[in-house]
């Protein structure tokens, strides 16, 4: 059964409190971070934090996937991160500021080395790139094609914006790059994330925006607050109404067959190969996720 990726949760490395108890809010994935969550003075302190969470193995018991983002390795603590994080095996690596495939294979050159060393499965080490610029979307295609150990791609707005000189607004700024980034995925077919939405306190312009990305065909968002997860897993399930729609054209798909038909029909609309395709896939989320409340 694929794994749903709707929700990966930004945690701070340096919140020991934080880092010990989220596995309760149950996100499909905790994202355990190293970068801009985390001070110059505390990198060090949060990677031992991190180290010893990941050891304990909670999240992974939980079902929960566990993701480090670590610095980027033209920094003086990507390195580190990558050799800490592996070690304490870790199930995926998200890089920061992904500006080309060049970017990855230097990243994957390191993972492979610590495998070998200590002995892990060779490609178990999975690789999320967060796309965060505009060298980063243009790419897009040939980042998520890099290598088989990416999982899915990020679109990372905060960056991106910055690097295209204009801000959040009506999500117009972010159009041309969740097309990009989402084709990109696709191609690759792997997951495809959209981006953090800051305001906490703004339950309906957050749900605006997971119903914008969800028509999209995004698999989820980054989200950066607990409270964020319920309305996003809420918002990704489907109706009941939905699932039963898609066991009637199910049904009425296995009908057909049976007396040899090619396409039949169902209160006047046309049911054929990608309709029944889509109405097996709403089926197979409901009964991961549930329906919507
Ligand atoms: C641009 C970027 O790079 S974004 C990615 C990096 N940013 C981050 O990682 C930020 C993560 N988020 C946070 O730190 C916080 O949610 C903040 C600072 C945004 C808001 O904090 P608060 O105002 O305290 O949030 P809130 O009042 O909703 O907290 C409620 C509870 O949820 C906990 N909580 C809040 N955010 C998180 C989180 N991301 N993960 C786990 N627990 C969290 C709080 O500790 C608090 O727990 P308690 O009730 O046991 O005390
Ligand atoms: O990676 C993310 O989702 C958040 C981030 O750094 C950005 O938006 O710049
Ligand atoms: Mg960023």
């Amino acid at each position: 059964m694929k794994k749903l990726r709707r929700s990966m949760l930004f945690l701070p490395g340096s919140n020991a409190a934080m880092l010990s108890t989220s596995f309760v809010y149950q996100p499909d994935s905790i994202m355990f971070d190293l970068e801009d969550a985390v001070s110059i003075k505390e990198k060090d302190s949060a990677r031992l934090l991190v180290v010893q969470t990941l050891k304990l193995g909670i999240y992974q018991k939980m079902g929960i996937e566990t993701v480090v983002r670590i610095n980027a390795l033209d920094t003086p603590f990507g390195l580190d991160d990558v050799e800490a994080v592996v070690r304490a095996g870790v199930d995926v690596v998200r890089l920061p500021m992904t500006h080309s495939a060049e970017d990855v294979h230097q990243l994957e050159a390191h993972i492979e080395r610590i495998e070998n060393e200590i002995g892990r499965k060779v490609g178990s080490t999975k690789i999320i790139a967060a796309i965060e610029s505009a060298a980063g979307v243009v790419n897009a295609v040939s980042i998520a094609q890099s290598t088989p150990r990416m999982i899915a791609i990020a679109l990372a707005a905060f960056d991106y914006l910055v690097d295209m000189q204009t801000e959040r607004g009506d999500g117009t700024e972010l159009f041309y790059a969740r097309c990009a980034v989402l084709h990109a995925a696709r191609v690759a077919k792997i997951d495809a994330f959209d981006v953090v939405y800051s305001n906490i306190n703004d339950d309906e312009g957050f749900l605006r925006e997971v119903k914008l990305i969800k028509q999209l065909g995004f698999n989820g968002k980054s989200l950066i607050n607990p409270r964020q997860i319920e309305l996003l897993h809420n918002a990704y399930a489907p109706t009941q109404k939905d699932v039963d729609h898609a066991q009637e054209i199910v049904d009425a798909a296995i009908e057909g067959e049976k007396k040899g038909l090619g396409v039949v029909s169902l209160n006047g609309k046309m049911i054929d190969g990608p309709i029944i395709t889509r109405a097996k896939a709403v089926i197979e989320l409901a009964k991961m996720s549930g329906v919507r409340r």
